[in-house]
């Protein structure tokens, strides 16, 4: 074993130093430089202990016992054996012993910031160290032997060894079969030493109960598996264990069988440092068969617990994830709360102002040595470490935590399981006292009524016989009627304090019961009317059927609007009857317009009258637009119709034509739909053909118009139902004519007053926007404004439309000349 570095002997050591990142509050003293190699004042103070007096051995056996073991350097790996170079130099370590009692621990030049600076820390106080090449024999005899003897002597005692993983934990307790552990060789002592007392001493008969099980991480949680048996139903309640199987071994080669299986089952992983995953405990239960019952009680209590307890892991060298991972985190923990037990126990004992904490609660495994843990059970404990210089961390943090644990200190522990039956028995006795003294009362008053000679004669003597005892019981008597009478109002003010909470949680399930109803009324009317929905579109859907009721009407509509677009031809001489191309103007339009009427038809059904009036008027809009765009001049139609002749008709019809075409574009643009496409296609189809079909057809249709007023019995056409339910008159091929629509604007008025255009505008159409928007007037009506009304005499800037307002006077006179030969008989 090489020595530390800085180690004794060196002729000029470097000072040591401390390096501190983050000093702690209450700092560390300073490592004890091994140059000086003084003991320190805890082993100073046990071994002037152990001078003094021949008692001095019993007060160290007071204080928790720490034993220290340092394993051996493992050997080079075969491979290495084989193939690479023997190393020069011994690995190095950075743990050796110092003394009987203290180790040199020495920061390893890898880890050091400057490597001129060594450090060493020497952690003294320890029971015993046991250097690499102890062996197990040692260790039992100074670890084990005591507690052996003690735990015979019908005490319990607890070991358990701790440390980093791989430290040699599990080889100190169990060891192997050439190499027997604290384990074996305890129960081989303690069969010995029954044989010996069986061969010296008759009177008493001992066996003992062997029992051994682990605790394991589950998920997050943990769990007992016991390592005799197969049962599952293992329930750990209040520091015992229901359901673990204890066997009764009654001699050594039994006991080794049984470890032997138990270590079998242990659960063990393939990790990187291929260790346990689990706390073990073996436990050892004392029977006792004596003649002397007292005795046979106490030596039955006695158990002796030895804890193998799962090596603290680093992550970072472990490399676990996953369930390894949640292993580590669970061995890692309880040996920290292990740990902060034996802590806060220490704390404790330094103030007794400071409470004990309950760390133990964290914990399964310190929960069932609860005991132990604070201070009524004797405990010792080895602690594990590897020399190594990788190891330096996990050995640092081992001695850190650990070396204060030396200073816990167990008084009265004989006394303590008297003094706990002892206050039981007091408890109990304070109670009787109480029934008694009851009884007393009742027979003083009793007494002093006469009736019963004897209780009078009892009361008498108690009062007599203890007084004092008496007061004492009056006073216990008083202090447990307050505590009774401060249980009942507390009882009283939860119960209360419950029914309020009853009574509110009632109300909110009432409330949300009825939120509850209410959503599930609107749920229902939803469903209403999305079924009303549903049928609508779906009548909707059948309606776009033809109608050939509409489509005679449109004929009728569109004859009808000939004629009122053929109104000022009316003087024309050459104008043949022709009803066979009439009807076949006719049948065209009629397969045109099915599809126009039946969606204009079916419109009005889905749509009010206001959303009609709204569409009307966008409509109307959109076509008065078009005028605008088309001809500006035509606002002063009433004059064009007296220039008529077949040339202006052509004129005439191609305008329309063009001006229906850019009519229908921007309803297009306006109205989106499939039928609506359809229409204005079909409607587009029909004017282009128009100029030459439509000036013949024009002719055609003079004679007719005559009819198609005396049908309808006025000008006025029937009015059609646009896609939105939208009511305006008839133009030329079934197009409606909301404004007042220029039958055949004349090409010279548009070249002749090109600038009126925006003069005229608002002066000169007498059908203003704001009255189209409104309200349609019938055909007739806007004619005979057109032809009468003063505003085209409002237009006086311009000789010219003097002069065609002068002469359509004239041709006014003729229209209601016309009108009062046909009557009109009343629309259906
Ligand atoms: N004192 C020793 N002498 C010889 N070999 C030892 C000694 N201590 C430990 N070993 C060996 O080191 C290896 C690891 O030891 P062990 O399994 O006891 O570690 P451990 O602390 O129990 O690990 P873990 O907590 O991960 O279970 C074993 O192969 C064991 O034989």
């Amino acid at each position: 074993m090489e020595p530390p570095t800085a180690g004794a002997g060196a002729a000029s050591p470097p000072a040591p130093t401390t390096l501190r990142r983050n000093p702690p509050r209450s700092a560390r003293p300073p490592p004890t430089p091994l140059t000086k190699q003084q003991p320190s004042s805890l082993s100073r103070l046990l071994d002037e202990e152990a001078a003094a007096a021949p008692s001095a051995s019993a007060t160290m056996d007071r204080r928790l016992k720490v034993f220290l073991r340092i394993r051996p350097l493992p050997p080079p790996s075969p491979l290495r054996k084989s193939k690479a170079p023997k190393p020069k130099q011994p690995p190095n370590v950075c743990l050796v012993a110092n003394g009987a009692n203290s180790v040199a621990l020495t920061v390893p030049n890898s880890k050091l910031l400057d490597p001129k600076r060594a450090r060493t820390e020497v952690f003294d106080g320890f029971s015993a160290i046991f250097s690499p090449d102890s062996s197990q024999h040692d260790v039992f005899s100074k670890v084990m032997n005591p507690l052996v003897d003690e735990f015979l002597g019908g005490k319990s005692a607890l070991l358990v060894a701790m440390g980093p993983t791989g430290s040699g934990k599990t080889h100190t307790v169990f060891g192997s079969p050439r190499n027997p552990g604290l384990l074996p060789l305890t129960l081989q002592h303690i069969f010995s030493a029954t044989d010996q007392s069986s061969k010296g001493i008759c009177q008493s008969q001992r066996s003992f109960c062997f029992s051994m099980f682990e605790i394991l991480s589950e998920g997050k949680g943990e769990r007992i598996l016991d390592l005799l048996s197969d049962a599952t139903d293992i329930v750990f309640q209040q520091s015992t264990i229901k359901g673990l199987k204890e066997v009764f071994i009654e001699n050594f080669a039994d006991a080794k069988r049984l470890v032997l299986s138990g270590m079998l089952k242990r659960s063990t992983a393939a990790t990187n440092a291929n260790s346990n995953r689990s706390q073990c405990i073996i436990t050892i239960r004392a029977i006792h068969k004596n003649t002397d019952v007292e005795s046979e009680k106490s030596l039955n209590n006695a158990v002796l617990t030895i804890a193998d307890l799962a090596g603290a892991e680093r992550e970072k060298k472990t490399g676990n994830q996953g369930t390894r991972l949640l292993e580590s985190n669970f061995i890692n923990n309880t040996s920290m709360v292990f740990g902060l037990c034996l802590r806060s126990l220490l704390e404790h004992q330094k103030n007794k102002k400071k409470p004990l904490e309950k760390h133990f609660k964290n914990s399964m495994l310190t929960r069932y040595l609860k005991d132990y843990l604070e201070g009524r059970k004797k405990m010792t404990l080895i602690l594990n470490v590897k020399p190594g210089d990788d190891d330096y961390l996990d050995s640092s943090f081992l001695l850190r935590q650990a070396s204060p644990y030396m200073k816990i200190k167990y008084t009265n522990l004989e006394n303590f399981s008297e003094m706990v039956s002892q206050k039981r028995s007091n408890v109990s006795l304070i109670c009787q006292e109480n029934i008694k003294k009851r009884k007393v009362h009742k027979n003083e008053v009793v007494a002093v009524a006469g009736k019963n000679a004897i209780d009078k004669d009892a009361s008498i003597k108690v009062s007599e016989q203890d007084e004092s005892h008496d007061k004492i019981l009056d006073s216990e008597l008083r202090r447990v009627s307050r505590n009774e009478e401060i249980m009942t109002k507390f009882a009283r003010a939860l119960w209360t304090v419950l029914k309020q909470y009853k009574q509110k949680l009632l109300e909110s399930e009432n409330a949300a019961e009825s939120t509850k109803k209410l959503l599930r009324c609107k749920d229902i009317k939803i469903m209403e009317l999305e079924k009303k929905l549903m049928a609508l579109s779906c009548s909707c859907k059948k309606f776009p059927t033809v109608e050939d009721t509409s489509v005679e009407q449109s004929h009728d509509v569109s004859s009808g609007q000939v004629a009122e677009s053929s109104v000022s031809l009316s003087s024309q001489t050459n104008l043949g009857s022709s009803d066979s191309a009439l009807n076949d103007f006719h049948s065209k339009r009629a397969n045109l317009s099915p599809q126009f009427i039946g969606a204009s038809k079916g419109s009005p059904i889905e749509q009010s009258e206001e959303e009609r009036d709204e569409l009307h008027i966008i409509a109307v809009e959109e076509i008065e637009h078009n005028v605008d765009i088309t001809g500006v001049e035509h606002r002063s139609t009433p004059s064009c119709s007296q220039q008529v002749n077949s040339e202006a008709l052509d004129v005439s019809s191609s305008h329309s034509s063009l001006q229906l075409q850019g009519m229908a574009g921007s309803r297009r643009r306006a109205l989106g739909g499939e039928r609506r496409e359809f229409f204005f296609r079909a409607m587009e189809g029909a004017l282009q053909q128009d100029p030459q079909v439509l000036s013949a057809q024009s002719e055609r249709f003079e004679p007719t118009v005559e009819k198609t007023i005396v049908e309808y019995g006025c000008i006025q056409p029937p009015q059609l139902v646009d896609d939105h339910g939208g009511m305006y008159p008839r133009g030329l091929n079934g197009k409606s004519c909301p404004t007042k629509a220029p039958i055949a604007p004349i090409k010279d008025s548009q070249s002749e007053r090109p600038t009126d255009k925006t003069e005229d505008l608002p002066t000169s159409n007498p059908c203003n926007r704001k009255n189209t928007r409104r309200r349609l007037r019938p055909v007739s009506a806007m004619m005979l404004k057109e032809f009468t009304a003063p505003d085209i005499f409002l237009d006086t800037r311009k000789e010219e439309t003097v002069k065609l307002s002068s002469d359509a006077i004239g041709r006014s006179d003729k229209l209601i000349r016309l009108l009062k030969a046909h009557p009109p008989r009343g629309r259906a």
